[in-house]
C-alpha cells in the first residue's frame, strides 16, 4: 500500500486516465500489490450472490444462512428480464408497484418463458420465504427482512458509457451501497446450457457481467489506493481503517466442464484430452460456444488478476441436477418424463424426444452428474478457499465426482428399470438420435479441488436421483394420487420409497427442512404421511387407540386440548349439554350401554400430565365397554367426552408445543385418527357446545348438494359474543336457520375473484374455525385437507389462514373450470350494493352467506382487506403472508392446476368442437360450413386467449407482489 501511495501521488493525471492502475507500479509482473486479506465466511459476511434466482444461485443463498447465517445476502437476478431499461439501478419504489412496465415486459413473454420464469420466482420466494420468516409474536425478531436483499434487474451492460444519462449502472449501485459486501458469487448464466447451436441468439450479449463485477472489485481497490494515500503515511491506525474501509471481497464465479473439448472423441483426442479431465490440461476448444463463453469469463479473472490483484475462484461445474433443477437439463427431463407419463397414462406427447435443446443429449453420452446440495457446498469452500502467500494467482477448480454415468444408466438402472411400453417408445425414439453422432465421454479429476478445497461430492448418483424424482412427483401431485394408481405409478413409489429407504439418509431433525428435503415432512399421524418418509410424533399412539374406541361409530365429535394444566373441558359440565350437542348415531341410544357407547364417539384428546386426567382416574370415572369385541381398554370419561390422554412421549411433544400444526393434527388432518365407519368427523372447540348436531349431520349427508360444489368440509365462525377459545366458559353456538347447504355456503364465503386478488387475507375473523366437519370418505376432502395441512406446515401459518387460503385457491380454480367450460363469469358479480365492494358474492351466494355473518361484518373485513391491498400500505407480516400465498398457490397446485387446465381444454374445446362440427354435418351449403368452421376457430382461440389471459395475469399479480 505504501508503495502505491508513492507512485500515486507522483502521479494524478496518469491517474485519472488510468484508474486501473493504482498500486501497479511497484511490481509489473505477478500480483502487482498485496492483496488486502480475505475476509472471512462467518456470520459477519455480506455475500453478492448473481443469478441468485438460478438453480445453484437460490439454494446457495439457502445454504449459507443455513450453515454460517451470513449477516446479509444481496440477490441478482433479472429473472429473464433482458430489457435495456431493466438494467439500471432504480431504487426499489416505495409506492409505486410499476406494473406498467412488468405489463409490458410480459407481453414478450410466451408460455414457456413464462413457466421458466414461474419456477424462478418461486425459487426467490422460497428463499424469502425461509430467510426472511419473522416470528410473529416476538417483537424483537422482526429485522430478518432486512438481511436479504434482492435486486430484479440486469446486470448488463456494465460498460459506464451506457450510463451517460445519469443511471446508474446496477453493480455500481449494489457497491456503492453496500462497501461491506465480502464474498461475491457469480452465477449468472443465460437460461440455456448445453447450447451448441450457432448463431447464438442476437441478444444474448455474451460479455458483460463477469467484466462487470471485475471492474467493480477493480474500483474498490483503486478507491482503496486513493483513500490510503491522503492518510498519514504514519498514522498505521487510519491506514487500516482504509483498509478495513475497502475490503476487496472474495470472487468465486461458476465455470463450467464445457470448456473441455469433451465432443471429440477421435484416437488423438484420447491423447489430448485424457479422462478424467484435470483442470492443469491446457483448454484449446471448448464444447460449447456455453464453455467458450466460460473460458472468456476464466481469461478475463485471470487478466485481471495480472493488472489489479484480483483473487478469485473459478468453479466448473459438471452437469448438476437435483430438486429445483432446470426443466431441459438431461437429469431434470428424463425424472419428469417418468413422473408426469405415469400420471397421465393417456398422453402420447413425448416432451423428452420433443425438446429441441434435447438432441445432444444422447442415451449413452457419459457425464459427471452432480447433486446440488455438493455443488453448493463446493461454492462454500470455494468462498473460504484461501491461496498460498507464494502463489496467490486465481484458480479454477472442477465441481465433480469423479465419475460417469450414462443417461442410459440412470433411466434403465437408477429409474425403475421395468418400463411399460411407453418406456420402449422412448428408447426406441432415442436412438435415432443415437445414429446422429458418437457418443461422448466427460467426467471431472476430483484431485485439485479435493486437494485443495477439501470438496468431495457426497451425494451418490443414484440417491440424488430418487431425491430428485420424489421433488418431481411430490411437486405434481403433492398430496398423493388419485384413486386409480397406474401400475407403473405404484412402482416408481415403491423405487423411489425403497431408494430413499436404502440411501443413507441422515437421520433429520423435523424441524431441518433442508435435511428433509426430498422427503416427506409430514407427521406420520396425518393422513398426508407417505410411508417411509413421515416424521413420528405422539400422535402416533393416540391415533391407533382412537381408531379402535372409534369403530363402529358413523360420525365421531372431537375436541383438543393439551394443556398440561387442564382442569376440565367447560363443555363437559355444561349443564345445558343435552343428547343433541352430541354424536351417537348408528348406536343404540337406549340404557346405560347406549350412554356410554355414544361417548365412545365423542373424543376429547388432552394431555396425560393434565390435573383432568388425574383427577377422573382417581375419582374412578372410567368406564369399559361390555358390549365391544375389540376388547377396549379401560376409558375415561368426562361428561359426555371420553378422554384419549396423549403422553408427552420422548419429548417430543413438548418439542412440537407450539408447533401449532402438529398440536392441532386431528383438526386439520383427522383421515387417520378415526375406524373406518366413519364418515364424518366434526371439530369443536372445547367450550362450544353445539345445538342440534343431528340434524347437521342430516344436512350433510342429504346429498341435496351439486356435486362440484362439495368441499367436504364445514366450518363455521366464531361467535363475536363468545370466545369459543376461552377455556373456562361454554358457548352456545346454532346452526344457521333454513339452510340446506352449508358446505356451499362456506365455499362461497371465501370466493375471490381475479380482482379481488388471489390473496384471501382478511377474512380470517370470518373462517376462524370454532367447528368443522370433516367428510372423511371423499377424496377431494382429504386433498383439500392435505391443502390446508401443507400450508400450515410448510409455512408454519394458523390453520385459519391456510384453510381460508386454499379454500380461495380451490375456490378460485373451481370458478376458473366453470368459466372455461360453461362461460360463467369471472368478472366480479356486477350486481350492486355489498357485492360491489370487491365483487365477491353473487347474489345468491350472499343471501345465504347472510344467514351466517351479519353482512355489516363481513363488509368491514372486505373492505378494509381492500384498503390494504390497494394502498400498498400492507405491514411487513401482510406483506409476508402474501408472498407465503401467492408462492405456495403455485408450488403447492401445480399439479392440480395443470389437471384443471388440461380438463378444461379438453372439455371446452372437445365440446364445441364437436357441437360445431355437427353443425358442419348437418348443413350442406357452403356458406353455412365456412361460417361453422369459423366460429370452430374462434371458439378455439378464444378459449386459448381466455387461458393466457387469466395465466398472465396470476404471473403479473404474483409479480406485483415481488416488487410490493
Ligand atoms: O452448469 C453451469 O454451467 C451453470 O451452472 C449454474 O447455473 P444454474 O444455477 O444451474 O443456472 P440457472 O438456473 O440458469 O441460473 C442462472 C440465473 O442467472 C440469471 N441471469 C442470467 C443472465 C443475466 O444477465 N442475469 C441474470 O440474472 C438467470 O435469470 C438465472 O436465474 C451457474 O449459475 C451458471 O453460471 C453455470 O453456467
Amino acid at each position: 500500500v505504501a508503495a502505491a501511495e508513492d507512485s500515486n501521488n507522483n502521479n494524478d493525471d496518469i491517474d485519472n486516465d488510468q484508474p486501473t492502475q493504482s498500486g501497479d507500479n511497484s511490481q509489473q509482473s505477478s500480483p502487482p500489490q498485496t492483496p488486502p486479506p480475505l475476509p472471512l465466511l462467518d456470520s459477519n459476511s455480506v455475500v453478492l450472490i448473481t443469478g441468485a434466482a438460478g438453480f445453484i444461485g437460490s439454494e446457495l443463498a439457502l445454504a449459507l444462512k443455513r450453515t454460517y447465517n451470513v449477516n446479509k445476502l444481496l440477490l441478482v437476478d433479472h429473472m429473464g428480464m433482458e430489457s435495456d431499461n431493466e438494467s439500471v439501478f432504480v431504487p426499489p419504489p416505495k409506492d409505486n408497484a410499476n406494473t406498467y412496465t412488468a405489463k409490458k415486459a410480459y407481453e414478450k413473454y410466451d408460455k414457456e418463458a413464462l413457466s421458466l420464469f414461474e419456477l424462478k420466482r418461486q425459487r426467490i420466494f422460497r428463499v424469502f420465504q425461509e430467510l426472511t420468516a419473522v416470528n410473529l409474536d416476538d417483537d424483537s425478531n422482526n429485522n430478518n427482512a432486512d438481511s436479504i436483499k434482492f435486486y430484479r434487474a440486469d446486470m448488463r451492460p456494465s460498460i459506464p458509457e451506457f450510463f451517460d444519462m445519469g443511471e446508474l449502472p446496477l453493480l455500481e449501485g449494489i457497491f456503492g451501497s453496500h462497501p461491506d459486501i465480502t464474498h461475491v458469487v457469480h452465477l449468472a448464466d443465460d437460461d440455456i446450457k448445453n447450447q451448441a447451436i450457432i448463431p447464438r441468439n442476437r441478444d444474448s450479449v455474451k460479455a458483460g457481467r463477469m467484466e462487470g463485477i471485475l471492474e467493480e472489485l477493480r474500483l474498490i481497490l483503486e478507491r482503496r489506493a486513493a483513500a490510503a494515500a491522503v492518510t498519514d503515511e504514519k498514522d498505521n491506525e487510519e491506514e487500516e481503517n482504509v483498509v478495513a474501509a475497502y475490503r476487496l471481497p472474495q470472487f468465486v464465479y461458476a465455470s463450467s466442464y464445457e470448456v473441455y473439448d469433451y465432443l471429440s472423441t477421435s484416437e488423438d483426442s484420447e491423447q489430448s484430452n485424457p479422462l478424467p479431465f484435470r483442470e492443469d490440461k491446457p483448454i484449446t476448444t471448448p464444447s460449447s460456444l456455453h464453455g467458450a463463453s466460460k473460458l472468456i469469463d476464466e481469461i478475463l479473472a485471470s487478466a485481471y488478476h495480472s493488472t489489479h490483484g484480483i483473487f478469485s475462484v473459478g468453479l466448473r461445474f459438471f452437469p448438476v441436477y437435483g430438486p429445483w433443477g432446470n426443466p431441459g437439463t438431461d437429469v431434470y427431463d428424463l425424472a419428469e418424463d417418468m413422473c408426469f407419463r405415469s400420471f397421465d397414462d393417456n398422453s402420447d406427447e413425448d416432451s423428452f424426444i420433443h425438446d429441441e435443446n434435447m438432441r445432444d443429449n444422447f442415451d449413452e453420452d457419459i457425464k459427471d452428474y452432480v447433486y446440488i446440495d455438493d455443488a453448493v457446498d463446493a461454492i462454500m469452500n470455494a468462498m473460504q478457499y484461501r491461496p498460498p502467500a507464494q502463489d496467490p494467482s486465481p484458480v479454477v477448480f472442477n465441481v465433480g465426482t469423479g465419475k460417469g454415468f450414462s443417461l442410459k444408466q440412470v433411466r434403465d438402472e437408477m429409474m425403475p428399470n421395468s418400463f411399460d411400453n411407453k418406456g420402449q417408445t422412448i428408447r426406441s425414439t432415442k436412438q435415432q438420435y443415437n445414429s446422429q453422432r458418437q457418443a461422448t465421454t466427460s467426467y471431472a479429476s476430483t484431485e485439485l479441488s479435493n486437494s485443495l478445497l477439501g470438496f468431495k461430492a457426497q451425494v451418490p448418483l443414484s440417491v440424488g436421483i430418487a431425491k430428485t424424482m420424489t421433488w418431481l412427483r411430490e411437486r405434481s401431485a403433492p398430496f398423493g394420487k388419485d384413486s386409480k394408481v397406474s401400475t407403473l405409478q405404484k412402482r416408481i413409489d415403491s423405487f423411489v420409497d425403497n431408494s430413499l429407504a436404502k440411501a443413507t439418509r441422515e437421520e433429520c431433525s423435523p424441524f431441518d427442512r433442508e435435511c428433509l428435503r426430498g422427503a416427506s415432512i409430514f407427521p406420520c399421524a396425518s393422513e398426508c404421511s407417505k410411508a417411509e418418509s413421515c416424521t413420528p410424533s405422539a400422535w402416533d399412539d393416540a391415533a391407533s387407540l382412537s381408531r379402535l374406541i372409534t369403530s363402529g361409530c358413523d360420525a365421531v365429535m372431537f375436541t383438543i386440548l393439551l394443556d398440561k394444566d387442564a382442569e376440565q373441558i367447560p363443555s363437559a359440565n355444561a349443564s345445558t349439554a343435552s343428547s343433541l350437542s352430541f354424536v351417537g348415531a348408528g348406536l343404540p341410544e337406549i340404557g346405560d350401554v347406549g350412554e356410554r357407547t355414544k361417548a365412545r364417539c365423542n373424543i376429547a384428546f388432552v394431555s396425560e400430565e393434565s390435573p383432568l386426567v388425574q383427577r377422573l382416574r382417581s375419582e374412578g370415572e372410567v368406564y369399559t365397554d361390555d358390549n365391544d369385541s375389540n376388547e377396549l381398554p379401560e376409558m375415561i370419561r368426562h361428561g359426555y367426552w371420553t378422554l384419549l390422554p396423549l403422553k408427552p412421549s420422548s419429548g417430543w411433544m413438548s418439542a412440537f408445543s407450539g408447533s401449532f400444526a402438529l398440536e392441532h393434527l386431528p383438526k386439520i388432518s383427522p383421515g387417520q385418527f378415526f375406524g373406518s365407519s366413519v364418515r364424518y368427523a366434526i371439530f369443536v372447540e372445547p367450550s362450544l357446545l353445539v345445538a342440534d348436531l343431528p340434524r347437521i349431520l342430516k344436512q350433510m349427508d342429504g346429498g341435496s348438494m351439486e356435486k362440484d360444489s362439495v368441499i367436504a368440509m364445514m366450518a363455521m365462525k366464531r361467535r363475536q359474543s363468545c370466545d369459543a377459545s376461552d377455556r373456562r366458559s361454554t358457548c352456545p353456538w346454532t346452526r344457521p336457520q333454513d339452510n340446506d347447504s352449508i358446505q356451499r355456503t362456506m365455499h362461497n364465503m371465501v370466493r375471490v375473484t381475479l380482482k379481488g386478488d388471489l390473496l384471501g387475507g382478511g377474512l380470517t375473523q370470518v373462517i376462524d374455525s370454532s367447528f368443522l366437519v370433516h367428510s372423511l370418505q371423499g377424496e377431494d376432502a382429504k386433498m383439500l385437507r392435505c391443502d390446508v395441512y401443507s400450508e400450515a406446515v410448510q409455512w408454519g401459518s394458523s390453520l385459519d389462514a391456510s384453510l381460508e387460503f386454499i379454500l380461495s385457491l380451490h375456490d378460485f380454480w373451481r370458478r376458473a373450470g366453470k368459466h372455461w367450460s360453461s362461460g360463467e363469469s369471472l368478472e366480479p358479480g356486477s350486481v350492486n350494493t355489498e357485492n360491489s365492494l370487491l365483487g365477491v358474492l353473487s347474489s345468491s351466494d350472499t343471501q345465504s352467506f347472510a344467514q351466517i355473518v351479519p353482512s355489516e361484518e363481513v363488509i368491514h373485513s372486505l373492505a378494509f382487506l381492500l384498503k390494504v391491498v390497494n394502498s400498498h400500505l400492507a405491514l411487513d407480516w401482510a406483506k409476508k403472508k402474501a408472498l407465503e400465498k401467492v408462492a405456495n398457490s403455485h408450488s403447492a397446485l401445480d399439479w392440480a392446476k395443470k389437471k384443471a387446465l388440461e380438463k378444461v381444454a379438453n372439455l371446452a374445446l372437445d365440446w364445441e368442437k364437436k357441437k360445431a362440427l355437427e353443425k358442419v354435418a348437418n348443413l350442406a351449403l357452403d356458406w353455412e360450413k365456412k361460417k361453422a368452421l369459423e366460429k370452430v376457430a374462434n371458439l378455439a382461440l378464444d378459449w386459448q386467449q381466455t387461458v393466457l389471459q387469466s395465466e398472465r395475469m396470476l404471473v403479473l399479480y404474483s409479480e406485483r407482489m415481488l416488487v410490493l
